[in-house]
């Protein structure tokens, strides 16, 4: 059995799956006649192929029951995935580096501190949205376009992984 602990999510952990997307001793310039603090790009959105389009959505989420046995994850090779909490709850995050097979030992955990977002990048592993509340809503930035965009991958039956968020 693999059980995975969620660690904290910072910039630098994540830096192999992505961007994290916060203001946090983040650089910002002052917009607005200087009402306003523009912390500027602090992701891009990833795209596959001419005429594909970045759009916004809204995911609302119910909450899995922890432990968690997880058999899947997914990916997007042809664009990046962001998701950014609306309700300032913490979120937990499952990722692997890109590649074929996803490997159990390869998966890293995270949670968020309710302020931070992320962006995966194309072709990242992950576990599709976990909320740690009853109900949590999400604006996603993520890509419209021709083609599939969406692999799953299921772990053998044997391979028992567990993530344990552990309160
Ligand atoms: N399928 C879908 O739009 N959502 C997933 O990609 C996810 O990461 O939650
Ligand atoms: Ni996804």
């Amino acid at each position: 059995m693999l059980t995975l602990y969620p660690q904290p999510l910072t910039a630098e952990a994540f830096a192999p799956y992505g961007d994290v997307i916060e203001t946090a001793d983040r650089d910002f310039f002052m917009i607005n006649n200087g009402s306003t603090q523009r912390f500027h790009r602090l992701a891009n959105v990833q795209l596959g192929a001419p005429g594909d389009q970045g759009i916004i959505s809204i995911f609302r989420a119910q909450a899995l029951k922890m432990p968690l046995a997880i058999k899947m994850l997914e990916r997007h090779p042809l664009g990046s995935q962001a998701f950014i909490p609306l309700k300032q709850k913490p979120f937990l995050l499952l990722v692997a580096e890109p590649g074929e097979n996803p490997q159990p030992s390869a998966i890293k955990a995270f949670i968020t501190d309710g302020s931070q977002g992320v962006n995966y990048h194309r072709g990242v592993w992950h576990h599709p949205i976990l909320c740690c509340v009853d109900e949590d809503d999400f604006l996603v930035v993520d890509r419209q376009g021709e083609g599939n965009n969406c692999d799953e991958f299921f772990f053998a039956e044997g391979a028992e992984i567990l993530l344990d968020p552990g309160k």
